[in-house]
């Protein structure tokens, strides 16, 4: 298996980069519409917000689920015992935001969730029709004015050394929303565990976007689209000083669509929130 880098505006990018997803359950687009320059900024504004003690004054509210998880708290991935080596901030746009970081961080928001949006209708346009009959909705209509999609503004600090044994940056797991859209990040350390079970380095160019699978999108799809296990690695060497920074965008449906016989939106979100121990 191999991840190969798509160029978004070729003829055939809707095609390939679908059978990326189906193949691997990952994508790596290049020329895409996302603006790199306000990708640095935000990553620079948003390390400094990290080094800052700022942040306690936006500590998460349990309610809501915006603001910022300190370390101490954050997760724990299904089927670990130790919690990841990370603390993050998670922007809605009608949750908390610093002053200062809000103007970029929410222009980010709009640029990433309409990419996402058309990157979902490929998807839609590439799912074979037995497939399809299941979606209970258009794809993109499943996140069109939804309250859900969640932006997460990762900070990986540099390794201390007394890390707790067998603790990385971030243990294997899946995702739960539909696609997950992510900027490579400003460090290396992002793997994807192919069908035979080695990890494989995801391309980390700055400037590429990545997109993956998440288990909302499996479950509709009937387990078409397949939601891979992904996780970060730990820096080895002279990059265990350096921080890592990350800004996934987490697709979720408005809480009533329909995701399958079993499930909708909010249902399933409730299980898996449940199982991670965060509600
Ligand atoms: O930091 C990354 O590159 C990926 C983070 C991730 O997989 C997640 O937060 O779900
Ligand atoms: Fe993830």
């Amino acid at each position: 298996m191999k991840l190969e880098t798509i160029d978004y505006q070729a003829p055939d990018s809707a095609a390939r980069f679908v059978q990326s997803l189906r193949d691997t359950g990952f994508g790596v687009l290049s020329n895409h519409t996302i603006d790199k320059t306000l990708v640095e900024t935000i990553y620079s504004q948003w390390q400094a917000f990290f080094n800052s003690d700022e942040k306690q004054d936006f500590l998460f509210k349990a309610e809501t689920h915006d603001g910022f998880f300190p370390a101490s708290i954050s997760e724990t991935a299904k089927g670990h015992s130790v919690k990841d080596i990370k603390e993050y901030y998670h922007v809605y746009p009608w949750g908390r935001i610093p002053d200062s970081l809000r103007d970029n961080i929410l222009a980010y928001y709009q640029q990433a969730n309409s990419l996402a949006a058309e990157l979902l209708s490929w998807v839609e346009m590439h799912t074979p029709a037995e497939v399809a009959i299941n979606y209970s909705i258009a794809l993109p209509k499943m996140i069109e004015d939804s309250h859900k999609t969640l932006l997460r503004i990762l900070h990986y600090p540099p390794m201390s050394g007394d890390e707790e044994m067998g603790a990385i940056r971030a243990a294997a797991h899946e995702d739960i929303n539909l696609l997950t859209v992510l900027p490579a990040a400003s460090e290396p350390g992002l793997q994807v565990q192919t069908k035979t079970g080695e990890w494989l380095d995801v391309p980390s160019d700055f400037g590429n976007i990545i997109i993956n699978i998440g288990d909302m999108l499996q479950e509709a799809s009937g387990g078409y689209f397949p939601s891979t296990t992904h996780r970060v690695i730990n820096p080895e060497g002279m990059d265990r000083n350096r921080s890592r920074i990350s800004l996934p965008l987490f697709l979720h449906p408005k809480p009533e669509v329909v995701l399958s016989d079993r499930y909708t939106a909010e249902s399933y979100l409730m299980e898996r929130l449940r199982e991670l121990g965060v509600i």
